[in-house]
């Protein structure tokens, strides 16, 4: 996804100017003081606050992120990071609330700017009590009872008046609200939205995208099971309840958000944090053991890992990508992994004459492309303040071009999948359909036939249609991030009526 895209547009109108960097007298001192674990967490970490009081000192730290992640010119999960490689004594429970609220603001940028521009105190203030009530209340404001609750435990924190406000702003009706601000979307991606999925729906879509996602994980069946996992995430503690995912067969679904990455479970590769959706989007490649296949844009390895563990850790599977940072990544998950057919290869481009040595050779292609993200803006809610039309108008020249030339990949009879994470149709159906018309190579497969043994009680496959081939996943819809995919098969080369 092209979450390193900088975009001008960047709103500067909220919070002061004054970077956390710059800190002079600091009031969190003493407080963190009191604060014995100091470890990274991941940006959106452990959500274990359910039961937690907001303190004085997350105001406070919210307060100094606020003005650079308002910037929009870099990913908002690399300045929190950021901010607590800064603040080395904040502990664990800290920072997944601090995280959390910084998070809701981004998912709720327009409805708490209209709300911050009343109240007491600085507007950076007033966005930072927004954004600790919405975690707290874990669905925001409006909710009634759990906005009150939230209220309460925030209460402690509030200075005078501040309670009274944030009592009057809990009571507002969202419709009352312009279309705009109560749906937390730039005009372009409303507009956008009108017109796929459509008017009618285009409210409930841009309402799930307003709530954080859930934790999913991916049992490593190299290494154990689901429900030997599900027993293992049980065990963690009264607060955390782990679940099957409802559609992936390997998929855990975890209630709250406990710091895994220091379990044993974890550091012995028994599983890969991982959208239930992308799960699914592995078995839309269907690899088969023996095989060799290319993950075109491997990134750090979420679906490379996945496909991996079809194939049995047998045959070749190939980590393409452009970036050496990404790749970098995926090398420690690999070796938890416990897969040995993975081979990650950095490219300079799509053209890289690595992909000319291959061509024709092999069985199977995933092209997971870079996109504006849209389907992920749950978790990356500050892709929707960066990206706009012109960047999406970019990418499309790029997934039109990767697209191209890792068609010339396949083997004849291989099967090619296009992927995004996007839900605009001009990312998804638009690149495929352009494809098709210049490669007559290429037959289309329907998603329905390859997803159909995986539900086979189903009349339609999950993401699947009867009015066209592709799949598709909607955050409202299905509660995964939003996902596309179509699969090509290459004709065989031998003319249909050849003798065999
Ligand atoms: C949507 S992300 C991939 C996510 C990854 N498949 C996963 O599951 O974690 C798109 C990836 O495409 C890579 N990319 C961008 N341009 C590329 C190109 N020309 N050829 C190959 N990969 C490219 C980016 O570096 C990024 O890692």
């Amino acid at each position: 996804m092209s979450a390193e895209r900088s975009n001008p547009k960047s709103n500067k109108r909220l919070g002061p100017q004054k970077s956390y960097a710059a800190k002079s007298k600091d009031p969190l001192r003493r407080a963190e003081r009191r604060n014995a674990s100091g470890n990274l967490i991941a940006p959106e970490g452990q959500k274990n606050f359910s039961n937690a009081k907001a303190l004085p000192q997350h105001a406070i730290h919210l307060e100094r992120l606020l003005p650079e992640l308002l910037q929009f010119d870099q990913p908002a999960d690399r300045i929190v990071s950021r901010y607590f490689r800064s603040e080395p004594k904040l502990g664990n429970r800290d920072r997944a609330l601090i995280a959390e609220s910084a998070f809701a603001i981004l998912r709720r940028k327009n409805e708490f700017s209209q709300f911050a521009s009343s109240g007491e105190g600085s507007q950076a203030r007033r966005l930072a009590l927004l954004g600790l009530l919405s975690a707290l209340s874990e669905g925001g404001l409006g909710s009634g009872n759990r906005a009150e609750s939230a209220i309460a435990d925030l209460a402690h924190v509030l200075k005078p008046g501040e309670y009274e406000w944030l009592q009057r702003i809990s009571t507002v009706d969202p419709s009352s609200l312009n279309p705009l601000v109560r749906n937390n979307l730039p005009e372009w991606l409303w507009d956008a939205f009108g017109k796929y999925p459509g008017e009618d729906t285009r409210e409930e879509l841009a309402k799930s995208l307003m709530h954080p996602a859930s934790l999913d994980l991916r049992a490593n069946t190299m290494k154990t099971n689901r429900e030997e996992l599900l027993a293992q995430m049980n065990a963690l503690g009264g607060r955390y309840q782990a679940t099957p995912t409802p559609f992936a067969p390997d998929g855990v679904r975890i209630m709250g958000k406990p710091a895994l990455q220091h379990t044993a479970g974890f550091k012995a590769g028994m599983f890969e944090v991982q959208d239930e959706g992308s799960q699914l989007l592995a078995y839309l490649l269907a690899p088969k053991r023996g095989e060799m296949v290319v993950d075109f844009c491997a990134g750090a390895g979420g679906k490379t890992l996945a496909i991996g563990a079809l194939m049995r850790s047998t045959g070749r599977l190939y980590a393409f990508d452009t970036s050496e940072r990404r790749l970098a990544n995926l090398k420690p998950r690999q070796a938890r992994s416990g897969l040995s057919n993975v081979h990650p290869v950095w490219i300079d481009s799509e053209n890289d004459a690595k992909i000319k040595r291959l061509a024709g050779k092999i069985d199977r292609v995933l092209v997971d492309a870079p996109c504006s993200g849209m389907g992920t803006l749950r978790r990356n809610p500050d892709l929707k303040w960066r990206q706009t039309p012109e960047g999406v108008a970019e990418l499309n020249q790029k997934q039109a071009s990767i697209l191209n030339s890792a068609a010339r990949l396949l083997k004849p009879g291989g099967r090619l999948v296009y992927a995004t994470c996007s839900l605009l149709p001009q990312e998804n159906q638009g690149v495929a359909e352009d494809f098709l018309k210049i490669h007559p190579e290429f037959e289309v497969v329907p998603a329905a036939e390859v997803l159909k043994s995986l539900f086979p009680k189903d009349k339609l496959p999950l993401g699947c249609s009867a009015d066209n081939p592709w799949w598709q996943l909607w955050p409202h819809i299905h509660g995964t991030d939003g996902f596309f995919g179509a699969v090509f098969q290459k004709k065989s080369s031998k003319p249909e009526n050849a003798e065999t």
